[in-house]
């Protein structure tokens, strides 16, 4: 079955094309690549425009074959969607209702959903939430300690995200431990633009650090993370709009904010050479993440691994000793050697001696939505 993956951003349009019968994984990506820029100068003027310009790309490996189901990252599933789903236009509706709570992901998600539908009326379509995977959270993780009409009027509680990638690493992590994925306890780091750090119990999310929307948890390329809610409200009365506060803890925060780019190799260069700023910008993120290991190592009743992954989760060998360095008190040392390696595969970095392995597992979004999607569509023809 071939299956197209989306990854719609606001601007940006990011697809794979993948065989999911494959024999070997490494054969399974037919093509793919990101469309950028859409609405702007020289791009495409929408996400349909962009889609067009992407039937060139298929159509030469396509030849005779066929797409046979598209699936789509969608960030926010609210309470709604526990698994992924076979799209309709009611449900594009559902999670177009749900833009308020990822207003940086949620509405390209939708815009692509539609293109799709428009272009390729009869296509099946599955959207693959980033939210399902924690819905295991035990209500002591997921309610905040606010009135209750919170919850049952807005929904506000938290959600999570990342799910596709935490759950996919933590069943990798397990196999690379040699356990059932259903006996792995760890703490699974995704660290990309966007950061987040799950407890896994059990192969389950038993609590994760973003909440409500992606903004709660970690300092990540520009968003805040946590910060004092009050912050907000000495904010609006300063007279600040809530698009404006929005913006600057979405988009202006984070390294960008502390160290002037949202981009990991540009912020460790810069603090290599001395710049004050990105070495700060480095300790309060490694810092910060160094805490949530620690309660989350609490919270699984003991991690048998502490996972990396994502862009610079995989790749950033010296934020990960930053973050190595602040877990001694959970008799965690890092092997610098094996720390260094670059591969695209499952490993450990930590030494034998250290008392909970430090492992980098590659992530793989794509594969895991293909999988999902075709799973779906085999169900819903079986009828
Ligand atoms: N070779 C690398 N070394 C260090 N950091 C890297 C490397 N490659 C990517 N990154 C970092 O990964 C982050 C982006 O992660 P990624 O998972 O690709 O994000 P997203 O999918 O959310 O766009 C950026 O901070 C980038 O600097
Ligand atoms: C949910 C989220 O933060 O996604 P990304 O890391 O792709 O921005
Ligand atoms: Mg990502």
């Amino acid at each position: 079955m071939l299956v197209l993956v989306i990854n719609s951003g606001s601007s940006s349009l990011k697809y794979q094309l993948r065989d999911v019968d494959a024999a070997e994984p490494e054969s399974a990506v037919l093509t793919e690549g990101v469309v950028e820029r859409i609405g702007f100068d020289g791009g495409p003027a929408d996400h349909a425009q962009a889609l067009s310009d992407l039937d060139a790309a298929l159509a030469a490996v396509l030849g005779d074959r066929r797409i046979d189901a598209v699936g789509h990252r969608v960030v926010h599933g609210g309470e709604r969607f526990a698994e992924p789903v076979l799209v309709d236009n009611e449900i594009i509706r559902a999670i177009e209702r749900l833009n308020p709570l990822a207003p940086l992901h949620n509405p390209a998600n939708v815009l692509g959903l539609r293109a799709i539908a428009s272009k390729w009326p009869d296509m099946p379509q599955v959207a693959v939430f980033d939210t399902a995977y924690h819905r295991t959270l035990p209500e002591h993780a997921w309610r905040y300690a606010v009135p209750d009409w919170l919850y049952t009027h807005h929904g506000i509680r938290r959600y999570g995200f990342h799910g596709t990638s935490h759950q996919y690493v933590a069943g990798r992590a397990a196999a690379f431990l040699g356990v059932a994925p259903e006996e792995f306890d760890g703490v699974v780091l995704h660290l990309g633009n966007g950061v987040s750090a799950t407890a896994v119990q059990g192969g389950k999310s038993i609590d994760t650090s973003m909440g409500f929307t992606p903004l709660e948890g970690l300092v990540m390329g520009t968003r805040s993370g946590d910060l004092d809610p009050s912050i907000l409200v000495f904010l609006v009365r300063q007279g600040h709009s809530a698009d404006e506060i929005d913006h600057l803890l979405n988009r202006e925060s984070g390294l960008a904010a502390l160290a002037g780019s949202n981009d990991m190799r540009t912020v460790v260069e810069a603090a290599d050479a001395g710049d004050r700023h990105a070495a700060i910008a480095l300790d309060v993120a490694s810092y910060r993440l160094a805490k949530y290991i620690g309660g989350y190592h609490v919270a699984v009743g003991g991690a048998a691994a502490i996972v990396f992954t994502a862009g610079i989760g995989e790749n950033s060998a010296p934020f990960r000793a930053r973050v190595a360095a602040r877990l001694g008190a959970l008799g965690v040392v890092l092997d610098d050697d094996l720390n260094a390696v670059r591969s695209k595969d499952p490993r450990t970095v930590s030494a034998p001696e250290s008392a909970i392995p430090l492992l980098v597992v590659p992530t793989d979004e794509e594969r895991a939505i293909a999988e999902a999607t075709a799973a779906v569509v085999r169900v819903a023809a079986r009828g």
